[in-house]
């Protein structure tokens, strides 16, 4: 295990802050663009990212019919970035239409088409909110492997899931199948909104390929010192 497993997110709303977070951080190897910052400033980013010999993760988290998506990922794909989100509650028809258009998207651009990844469920929906708010009959363990089995099938490379059903989706769905968490929190970090957490150690341990850890980094007083302590806490070098 090393470092390069690590995503940090660029959850910032302009493209300045977002590269004076990169910069202040020349040790993380991995970021996710996501919905704020590629909404507020498009594309530029991947750019700044590209040429900082970044690896990327879109996690534009796509949620419409088939024919939509499959526009989506097609364009998507030819950014050339490592990973691409979408819903696994799209459905199966729309998972597959999205795997077609990533190879689609990255070979009209001569790029490596990204890995597609599904979104379980949200790491900040609780198993409360699960069944009284959105009425899934299904206990929230069993429905997050359902949408992993579900993307699998469709042909997808992997899911994004709470580091709580990691080691389940781990067991089902096979080593090869990438899982990504996000929802993981030092013990010294606030929570936030995530309702799904465990630790980096806990996460690890438990399966998880890659962490995506925001805040407790990104929005501490000394983010270097709070990765620092992150990978002294995992024994990383
Ligand atoms: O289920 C999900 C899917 C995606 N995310 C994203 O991960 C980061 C987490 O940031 P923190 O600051 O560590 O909470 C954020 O960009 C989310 O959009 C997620 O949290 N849960």
């Amino acid at each position: 295990m090393n470092d390069e497993k690590i995503i940090v997110p660029l959850d910032v709303s302009d493209l300045e802050s977002a590269i004076a977070l990169v910069d202040k951080l020349p040790q993380v190897t991995f970021w996710k663009v996501g919905l704020e910052l590629f909404t507020s400033t498009g594309p530029a980013i991947l750019d700044v990212l590209k040429s900082r010999q970044k690896r990327i993760f879109l996690d534009l988290k796509f949620h419409d019919i088939p024919n939509t998506v499959a526009g989506a990922c097609r364009a998507a794909a030819g950014y050339g970035v490592d990973l691409l989100t979408i819903h696994a509650t799209c459905g199966k028809d729309c998972l597959k239409a999205a795997v077609e258009a990533v190879q689609v998207g990255a070979e009209k651009a001569g790029t490596k088409p990204p890995k597609l990844i599904a979104i379980t469920v949200l790491t900040s929906i609780s198993a409360r909110d699960l069944a009284f708010d959105l009425k899934i009959p299904l206990e929230l363990p069993e429905f997050a492997l359902e949408m992993a089995l579900l993307a699998k099938n469709a042909g997808l490379n992997g899911a994004v899931c709470s580091p709580q059903e990691v080691a389940q989706l781990r067991n089902t769905c096979g080593e090869n199948f990438l899982l990504v968490c996000p929802g993981v929190r030092p013990s010294w970090a606030d929570k936030g909104d995530q309702k799904r957490s465990l630790t980096p150690s806990q996460a690890f341990q438990a399966g998880a390929d890659f962490l995506v850890i925001g805040r407790p980094i990104t929005a501490a007083a000394d983010p270097v010192l709070a990765w620092d302590k992150i990978c002294e806490e995992l024994n990383l070098g």
